[in-house]
């Protein structure tokens, strides 16, 4: 599990631009040009700009270290452990910032050229109760690219299949889901007004309509299939069915607006619906599905992949990992032959999918945010070393202390409501399933209302459980705040005493990946992670979207502290965790 450093630029240099023939360390940043011995810009300049986006000085931390030591050179010491792990596919700061220049100054989804009842639908359906909608760095980017709008940016084609191969990669809560969706639809919606099967299959459908309200008809009763009965042109897959909810609740607001028909797909869907969708005689234009779902449908029906045109593969490092690996690509590889747009989508591009893609796509377009591999500077790391005292290597102590102090805390914020008060969700993450239960036992020991979810966890539970997590509303209790009192957590348990003011959620990674948990400010580390990859993903369930979250890792005797270090300088700087 090792970040690619490389994902912004698409392999044989191909991702540098065609006039730029220079050497690779050219770029400027911190880690762009490793051997300079000069700075690489203009400092002058970046003064007069007053650190206008594009500069280094946006990269500054609170106290305005940039990554340099105090000669000026790359401070490479600061991510040393990070790099002995060397996960995640690097960018130079140069790249980023040219990226950065490149992005569209879009203030609006009516400055894309959308179908208008489907730019209507961001704001009315999609992001309903929202003011002052824009459009997100990543959306800024991919979606006039995805579109085919003119965005002076090249956007290769393989001159044989004319397929556009697309790989997104912004950073977690950005907005991804919409950079691919809206000019998916878009594209199935044009697609649809010139194909001549289905317009064929329209003027049928009306003369027959006509035909049948005749009062001396007799012929047939039923209509025949559409064109795209089992035969679905846009397919996006997704790793979990609690993603294929979340993905299709949000298909399920566009195609309210633009009509289409679409399905979801996965262990939460029971088979009679998934047969009902796929197979319904109205057709079907669009599937959300995990892809053993999806391959299993295939199998007995091998024709549902032979009209597919736009295949989106999200969390792709997942869906490409040695667990999902051959039965996504089954489905790529029946695909292929009519895809015309294929996009690949993450927060994190490992570099072992980085080679992977440079190899199997050497065309693939590389659409990267600057601030990709890092985490929001909105979210805070507060570090608990639980081998000193109170704790005393005892985890468990220090989580439910943690959470006591998270509840203690909005408790003294009282809300407008007299005797009501704010929830807070938090959610735990742990490395080991058994140890979910585990974890969630003790802090019900404790008071608190905490719950397990684990691999075992039945689907369709996991999703009663995330719900609590992933609702925007705010959830309120009534309660007195006088009886969450200053009293520290014990060892031993508090009896009859509740924290009523917090829902815990004690997860695996499985809860990490994807799912929109808007609610969630406050994220608990219990095991440190493995990789900067599961630190990026566990902590990018809080600080979505503009938001503000706080992160608290439990280090213990076994951790690595020097990477712990690590992540927390680079967040506070809002540095990519490479
Ligand atoms: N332009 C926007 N303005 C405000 N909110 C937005 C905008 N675009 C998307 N959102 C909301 O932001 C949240 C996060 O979006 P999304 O789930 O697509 O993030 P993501 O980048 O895929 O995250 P992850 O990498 O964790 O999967 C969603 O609730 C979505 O409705």
């Amino acid at each position: 599990m090792v970040l690619s450093d490389r994902v912004a630029q698409s392999p044989r240099g191909a991702g540098r631009d065609r006039d730029d023939k220079g050497p690779r360390n050219r770029s400027a940043g911190p880690f762009g040009g490793m051997n300079q011995t000069s700075v690489p810009f203009d400092l002058r300049e970046l003064r007069d700009k007053g650190g206008s986006p594009g500069s280094r000085s946006d990269y500054r931390d609170r106290d305005g270290r940039d990554g340099r030591d105090r000669r000026g050179k790359p401070d490479e010491r600061r991510t040393k452990a990070m790099k002995m792990q060397s996960s995640l596919a690097s960018i130079s700061y140069g790249h980023r910032n040219r990226t950065k220049e490149s992005i569209s100054e879009v203030e609006s989804f009516d400055q894309f050229d959308l179908l208008p009842p489907l730019r209507e639908a961001v704001s009315g359906e999609v992001l309903k109760g929202m003011v002052d909608i824009k459009p997100t760095p990543i959306q800024r980017l991919a979606i006039p690219i995805l579109l085919g709008q003119n965005t002076g940016r090249r956007s290769r084609q393989r001159d044989t299949s004319g397929r556009q191969e697309y790989m997104l990669a912004a950073e977690t809560g950005s907005g991804k889901t919409l950079s691919y969706l809206l000019p998916l639809v878009n594209a199935l919606k044009k697609e649809e007004a010139t194909d001549p099967t289905i317009a064929e299959y329209n003027e049928y459908f009306t003369k027959q309509m006509e035909a049948m309200k005749a009062p001396d008809y007799t012929g047939p009763r039923e209509f025949d299939p559409h064109p795209t009965m089992a035969r679905p042109r846009v397919i996006i897959l997704v790793p979990t069915a609690e993603l294929v909810d979340q993905v299709g609740i949000v298909t399920k607001a566009l195609s309210h607006a633009v009509k289409f028909k679409s399905g979801r797909f996965s262990a939460n869907v029971s088979a009679r619906v998934i047969r009902r969708d796929m197979y319904s005689p109205g057709g079907i234009d669009l599937v959300v599905s995990t892809p053993h779902l999806l391959a299993s449908m295939a199998e007995s029906d091998p024709y549902i992949l032979s009209r597919v045109t736009h295949l989106v593969i999200d969390e792709v490092d997942s869906l490409f990992d040695r667990s999902f690996a051959p039965v996504t690509t089954s489905i790529l590889d029946r695909a292929l032959p009519t895809i015309k747009q294929l996009v690949l989508c993450s927060a994190t591009i490992p570099k072992w999918l980085d080679n992977y893609v440079a190899r199997q796509f050497p065309d693939m377009v590389r659409l990267t945010t600057p601030n990709l591999h890092s985490i929001p500077r909105r979210v805070q790391l507060g570090v608990i070393d639980v081998t000193k005292d109170p704790y005393r290597n005892n985890k468990d102590l220090a989580c439910a202390d943690a959470i006591w102090s998270i509840g203690k805390d909005a408790a003294s914020h009282e809300g407008t409501v007299p005797g009501v008060i704010d929830v807070k969700r938090i959610m735990v993450f742990v490395n080991e399933r058994e140890k979910t239960t585990e974890v969630a036992q003790y802090l019900v020991s404790q008071g608190i209302d905490a719950v397990a979810l684990h691999r075992d966890t039945p689907e369709q539970r996991q999703s009663e459980m995330l719900r609590t997590f992933t609702m925007n509303e705010p959830m309120r209790v009534a309660a007195d705040p006088a009886t969450i009192t200053d009293e520290p957590a014990t060892a031993s348990g508090i009896k009859g005493r509740k924290l009523p003011n917090t829902k815990v959620l004690v997860a695996t990674d499985l809860a990490s990946r994807g799912i929109d948990t808007l609610a969630v400010r406050h994220v608990i580390l219990y095991d440190c992670p493995h990789t900067t990859i599961d630190f990026i993903h566990r902590l990018g369930r809080a600080g979505r979207m503009r938001r503000r979250g706080r992160g608290i890792v439990l280090v213990g005797k076994e951790d690595r502290r020097d990477i712990v270090a690590e992540v927390r300088e680079s967040m506070h700087m809002g540095m990519a965790l490479i």
